[in-house]
């Protein structure tokens, strides 16, 4: 792969070679360490994950937001772990480098540090996954501790958490005023629990910089600014396939939608038109 030119003109941020070794956790810790910035991207099937791991994307996610950006719900609180565990699967079987983060989804971890480890169990057993991870507050340090006794790397999601988005009154920033100092707080606990990451989504920029600065293990920004040690946007945002109005923290790398929109014209044209199959196509 390392030998081809880069398809359609792009030139990768980071060189393909897939002789690389696994990307683990201390690697992202040292990253911090070292002042390195890195990219976290969600996937969700076969292409995409190797795509973005042959890019060099350290980590893959496959978040629970395959709720909507692939079971087409309207939230994420609907996708169940048996939803989940297949996708799992297809990025963990077709990333060589990246590591597989896999999103605990709603109703599957909450109750009691038993049922995270459970599910998380079945994640990596049945899925591959390396890691989980989970949103909360203080109330999850129970699950944080269980999974990394239990040998279980877990990243905690903090700020605006999508599964509690009917308690928190919608896709609201968090954090402002009186709370910043609560986020700290519970970043700070998160890391004394034992979490190897922490993802801070909608938080004002300065927040998220001083629980960046608080804590020796890497964040992870989504809506939180400049200042994180990594950034996580959803692969169809960024990539353009997911039209309509965006979130203001999406910035937009491509025009899938375009793309694969004009493909489908131009094919069903051919077809119309008996241009398609030709010849070369033809036994
Ligand atoms: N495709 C997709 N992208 C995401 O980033 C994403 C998902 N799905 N699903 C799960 C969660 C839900 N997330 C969301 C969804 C919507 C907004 C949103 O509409 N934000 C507005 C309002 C912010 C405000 O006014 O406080 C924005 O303009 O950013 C933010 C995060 C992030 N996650
Ligand atoms: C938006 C990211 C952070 C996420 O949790 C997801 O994709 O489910
Ligand atoms: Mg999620």
């Amino acid at each position: 792969m390392s030998e081809q030119p880069a398809p359609y003109g792009g030139t990768p941020a980071v060189e393909a070679d897939e002789s690389r070794e696994r990307v683990r956790i201390g690697h992202l810790r040292e990253m911090k360490q070292r002042g390195e910035k890195w990219a976290m991207l969600t996937a969700y099937d076969m292409y995409t994950a190797a795509t973005f791991d042959q890019a060099g994307i350290p980590v893959l996610l496959i978040g629970d937001s395959a709720s909507n950006n692939v079971y087409g719900n309207e939230t994420s609180l609907p996708v169940t772990v048996d939803e989940l565990i297949p996708l799992v699967r297809a990025v963990s079987r077709s990333a060589r480098r990246a590591l597989i983060l896999a999103d605990l989804p709603f109703g599957s971890y909450q109750t009691s540090a038993e049922q995270a480890f459970t599910t998380a169990a079945r994640f990596m057993k049945e899925g591959g996954a390396h890691a989980v991870k989970l949103e909360g507050g203080l109330e999850m340090l129970p699950q944080v501790e269980t999974l990394t006794r239990s040998g279980i790397p877990v990243m905690a999601h903090i700020g605006f958490t999508p599964q509690a988005e009917h308690a928190l009154g919608g896709y609201r920033v968090q954090g402002r005023g009186e709370e910043a100092q609560r986020l700290v707080d519970t970043a700070i606990a998160f890391e004394r629990a034992g979490a190897f990451g922490i993802l801070i989504e909608m938080v004002p920029g300065e927040v998220a910089a001083r629980i960046t600065e608080a804590v020796g293990i890497p964040t992870v920004g989504i809506g939180a600014g400049n200042g994180c040690d990594a950034q996580v946007l959803v692969w169809q945002d960024m990539a353009g396939l997911r039209t309509g109005r965006l979130p203001r923290f999406v910035k937009q790398y491509a025009d899938v939608h375009g793309v694969l929109h004009r493909a489908a014209l131009d094919f069903a044209a051919d077809v119309e038109a008996g241009t398609f199959p030709g010849p070369e196509h033809t036994f």
